[in-house]
Formats: C-alpha cells, sequence, structure tokens
C-alpha cells in the first residue's frame, strides 16, 4: 500500500513485522479505533462508546478525525462498524440534547455536520457493517456510505418523528439517497424503525450477514468491485451525484446550527426528550 502513516508511526512499524493490520490511530483512550489491512489498503473504522455508542461531541469529534485520517492516508475503502455486540450506534446522545449547556449544544450539532459531510462526501469508498441497532443517527452514518451490509434480527431507520422531532433536510437527502423517494417518504414521515429483513427488502441495505466477519468480508468484496475503475473517475462521479445535497447544508450550515438550538431548546421538545430518557432508563432496569 502506497499510504503513509500519520499517526503512531512507531507503533505501527513495529506491529507491521508480525501482523499485516495496522492501527492507525494509537490512542488507548480513543471512542473509535481505525485498522488498515496493508495487504488491500482497506480500513476498519469502528465505533466504541459503550454502551450504546451514543453519538456525543467527544464520540462525534473523534469520528471526524479518523474519518480525515483513513482519506489522508489515501485507504482503498472505509468500512464503518461497532465495537459492541449488539448496538451499531443508538444515534445521538440524547443527553447532549436535553437541558443541554447552549454552547456545547452549537458544537455538538456543527460536530455532526462536519461528520456528515466528511462521510457522505468521503472519497474513499465507504460501507457499513452493521452489527446491531442503528436507530436515527446510526442510521444516518450507515446511509450515508455507500453500501451495507446487516446481520439479521436488529432494526434500523430514522424514527425521529416518534420522538417528535423532525429530521434535517439532510437527514432526509442521505434517506432519498438510498430509498426510491415514495419509500423514503413513507419511511421518514412514519419514523419507521425496519427490521433487518425487511430493510433489505426495501434496500436500505444491500445484504445480510450472518456473522460480524462475513459482514466485513462482504463489505470489501464491494470495494473489490471497484478494482476495474480509476480512482479519480470514480471519486468525481460520486461528487457529482452527492453535490446538491452536500451544497444545500454547506450553504445553510450556520442557519441549520441555529434552527437546531432553537428547535431543542423549546419547552415542549424538552419534556419529550425528558420523558423519552426516563422510559428509556426504565426499561433498562
Ligand atoms: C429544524 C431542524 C431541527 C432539528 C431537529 C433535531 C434533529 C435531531 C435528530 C435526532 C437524531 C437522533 O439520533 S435522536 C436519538 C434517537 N435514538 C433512539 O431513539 C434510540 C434509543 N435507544 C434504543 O432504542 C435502545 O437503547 C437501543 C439502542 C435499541 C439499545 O437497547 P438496549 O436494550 O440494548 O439498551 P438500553 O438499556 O435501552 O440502553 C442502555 C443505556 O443507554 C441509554 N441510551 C440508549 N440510547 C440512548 C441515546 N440515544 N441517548 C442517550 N442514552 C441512550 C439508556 O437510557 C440506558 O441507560 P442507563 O439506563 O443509564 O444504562
Amino acid at each position: 500500500m502506497q499510504s503513509a502513516l500519520i499517526v503512531g508511526k512507531k507503533i505501527c512499524s513495529s506491529l507491521l513485522l508480525r501482523n499485516w493490520v495496522r492501527p492507525l490511530s494509537a490512542a488507548s483512550d480513543k471512542l473509535t479505533n481505525v485498522e488498515v489491512n496493508d495487504k488491500t489498503g482497506f480500513a476498519k473504522l469502528t465505533m466504541n462508546r459503550p454502551p450504546v455508542n451514543g453519538l456525543n461531541l467527544d464520540l462525534l469529534r473523534d469520528l471526524h478525525q479518523s474519518i480525515q485520517d483513513i482519506e489522508k492516508n489515501k485507504c482503498r475503502g472505509l468500512i464503518l462498524t461497532s465495537a459492541s455486540n449488539t448496538i451499531f450506534s443508538a444515534g445521538l446522545d440524547i443527553m447532549e440534547m436535553y437541558k443541554p449547556d447552549q454552547e456545547r449544544l452549537k458544537q455538538f450539532w456543527t460536530a455532526l455536520q462536519d461528520v456528515w459531510l466528511a462521510l457522505y462526501g468521503s472519497a474513499v469508498p465507504t460501507a457499513a457493517a452493521i452489527n446491531g441497532h442503528s436507530p436515527a443517527g446510526g442510521c444516518l452514518l450507515a446511509a450515508s456510505c455507500e453500501y451495507r451490509v446487516m446481520l439479521p434480527k436488529y432494526t434500523i431507520g430514522l424514527n425521529e418523528t416518534q420522538l417528535g422531532i423532525v429530521a434535517p433536510k439532510w437527514f432526509m437527502s442521505t434517506f432519498r439517497n438510498v430509498l426510491p423517494r415514495r419509500i423514503a417518504e413513507q419511511a421518514l414521515t412514519q419514523g419507521k424503525m425496519f427490521t433487518s429483513d425487511e430493510a433489505l427488502k426495501i434496500g436500505l441495505v444491500d445484504e445480510l450477514a450472518a456473522t460480524k466477519e462475513e459482514a466485513l468480508l462482504k463489505c470489501e468484496k464491494f470495494f473489490a468491485s471497484f478494482a476495474k475503475t480509476d480512482p479519480i473517475a470514480r471519486y468525481l462521479t460520486k461528487k457529482q451525484l452527492r453535490h446538491n445535497d452536500i451544497k444545500e447544508l454547506l450553504d445553510e450550515k450556520v442557519q441549520d446550527v441555529e434552527n437546531f438550538v432553537l428547535f431543542v431548546n423549546q419547552p415542549s421538545v424538552q419534556k419529550g426528550l425528558g420523558l423519552y430518557l426516563e422510559s428509556l432508563k426504565k426499561k433498562a432496569k
């Protein structure tokens, strides 16, 4: 592989002697972990924020950094997955939105925008190995990738309307990029969570796999399908197809943060989030 290491160079080169999988990021306290296969050039980006990979400010910043590192290293594919055995990601960490610190709330939404822009617009081919439940923000991350492989008996979807929340435009365009418009409209208005089988049927995921290992292999097979394409032509094609969605957010990025802050601070929204958090905690008892 041609890529140059940018993080943890010494650790990585010593690892290379005994193992062809090297970590791109060396810090042990990170909420994401990146491993690059030097034979294939494929990077596995693993979210690791127990118990549910709730997307808080720190995880979002970490994800953004990792996506940028993978991109700078000119990896040949990025597979997004989870360290949990049952949850891909529970979506946005509701604690970031409930009784929030106002400055942090802005940073939080900006970090989510940045992750989406980096992942949805990535020059590197992207795939998600969805090895657990994937509601809301978790579904957004998976749907931002170019290919999805899911394990059976989990659920995935943009459930915002069920929480009394309106998904922003760029969540919706991500769904519309994957699903036929009519199905996207129904799914979004119903806030529907799909089982793995249902998700396969409507095309929200591309394949099912029995195990995480099989899911990772299927993602790699997807990357291998580009073997005969020119990487730059491939990227420019993807870029043009996704251009309008990305431009729409870039043009309204600051306004979008303001809309979010205004929305979250509404007393009725705060009340709804509080009740939802309580219901999640009661369920855990
Ligand atoms: C105009 C523009 C306007 C803009 C308008 C604004 C748009 C906002 C868009 C919002 C996007 C989102 O992603 S909103 C987030 C939506 N996410 C969800 O609805 C998922 C909710 N969670 C679940 O369904 C489940 O937890 C699930 C993920 C399946 C895992 O189930 P399990 O039984 O394995 O685990 P649980 O016992 O439920 O959860 C373990 C612990 O994690 C906590 N937990 C679970 N999900 C959590 C979450 N998302 N945030 C915080 N905490 C969470 C639980 O309370 C438990 O806490 P303890 O009891 O303390 O251990």
